[in-house]
């Protein structure tokens, strides 16, 4: 059977983007728009946000709409003849999701499956859904409802091998400078003149830049097959180093208080587990873990295994490339946000 391959031009495209007044939401609307994409769904529920970003965005391909993943027909509206879904809307502060792991249920698990459903009832030929590195062995609410919002994405082909739409994952590591993360912190605790509160100077996290998690989730757009998930692969730093760095860079102590680990958090994170890397495909920067396509019948599941080297280990913040004090510095001079932080400093 010949396969066509029907290749959609920017301009005649619509894009839905869930939660798409948070910072992925913001970056990859003006890549979109500079790619020339004809449409533009920003879709949240804080009708201030969208309102903020209708006047700095100022372009009429944008357009806003009111709702919540947790309410089908709100999701569905916005959905109508999209071609593409990038899917961000989530509870994703993990203290917020252990004192309402219900609250993260509705919106990462109910939600998600919502986002999927109407794609597929607006014809949308693909949905990608942003995941973590807490979704793997995850110990939160937060990671556990990503995990399963994992398994509905995947599920979405397995139960229906004619869908007509791409659902695939990316999963993430942390996002230097995100609203509410551990750099902007550190800069606003030295420029207070506070000591620096690091929970484990041996915790290690992988470290990406904004920019970087948006090239992943137009990866997983361009290239994904039914169930996908995609990682890209980072580089990671222990915090201390990460203190440090922030120190230097501002011309601070290192004047560092150590609180100890919070709640719910791990010493390092995984981005994919050996299991998972036994079946991937690397791909340079990235790599692609595809969905176990095992059929609905139980008995593959039982009876069929995968023989895995004893060798293969899990892909995680301890052992990935690390980044020392100077390297860390490197790294986050090339955030725009603290190359503005630091102009506005006097070192
Ligand atoms: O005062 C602090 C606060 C944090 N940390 C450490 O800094 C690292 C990063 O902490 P962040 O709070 O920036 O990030 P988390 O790994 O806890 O979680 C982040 O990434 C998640 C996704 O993986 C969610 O997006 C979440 O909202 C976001 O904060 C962790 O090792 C943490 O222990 C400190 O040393 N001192």
């Amino acid at each position: 059977m010949d396969f066509v391959v029907t290749l959609i031009q920017p301009a005649d495209s619509s894009v839905l983007i869930t939660g798409g007044t948070g910072s992925f939401g913001r970056t990859m609307v003006h890549d979109l728009l500079r790619e020339g994409y004809g449409e533009i769904r920003v879709f949240s529920r804080d009708e201030a946000k969208q309102d903020a970003m209708r006047h700095d965005t100022g372009d009429a391909r944008v357009r806003y709409y009111i709702g919540d993943v947790r309410d089908y027909e709100s999701v569905l509206a916005a959905s109508r003849s999209v071609t593409h879904v990038f899917h961000a809307a989530a509870l994703k502060q993990v203290p917020s999701a252990e004192f309402f792991p219900m609250q993260a249920v509705q919106t990462n698990i109910m939600g998600s499956a919502n986002v999927i459903r109407a794609a597929e009832a607006s014809g949308a030929r693909s949905v990608v859904c942003l995941s973590t590195d807490k979704a793997v062995y995850p110990i939160n609410a937060m990671g556990m409802t990503k995990a399963v919002m994992e398994k509905v994405a995947q599920a979405h082909g397995l139960e229906n091998r004619d869908a007509s739409t791409t659902v695939s994952c990316v999963r993430y590591g942390n996002v230097m400078y995100s609203r509410g993360s551990v750099i902007p912190l550190f800069i606003s605790q030295i420029k207070a003149g506070k000591k620096i509160t690091v929970t484990d100077p041996l915790m290690t996290r992988f470290m990406m830049s904004l920019a970087h998690s948006v090239d992943l989730v137009k990866y997983a757009f361009e290239s994904a097959v039914q169930g996908d998930i995609f990682i890209r692969k980072a580089a990671s730093c222990t915090v201390g180093d990460l203190a440090r760095a922030v120190s230097e860079l501002f011309g601070a102590g290192p004047d560092i208080q150590v609180i100890g680990t919070r709640h719910s958090e791990k010493l390092y994170e995984s981005l994919a587990t050996r299991e998972e890397l036994a079946r991937a495909e690397d791909r340079g920067d990235y790599f692609r873990i595809p969905a176990d396509s095992r059929d609905l019948n139980y008995a593959p599941y039982f009876d069929e295994g995968e023989k895995i080297s004893p060798s293969m280990t899990d892909y995680d913040s301890h052992s990935a490339e690390r980044l020392d004090v100077a390297g860390v510095k490197d790294l986050l001079l090339t955030l725009p946000e603290v190359r503005r932080e630091l102009e506005a400093w006097p070192v």
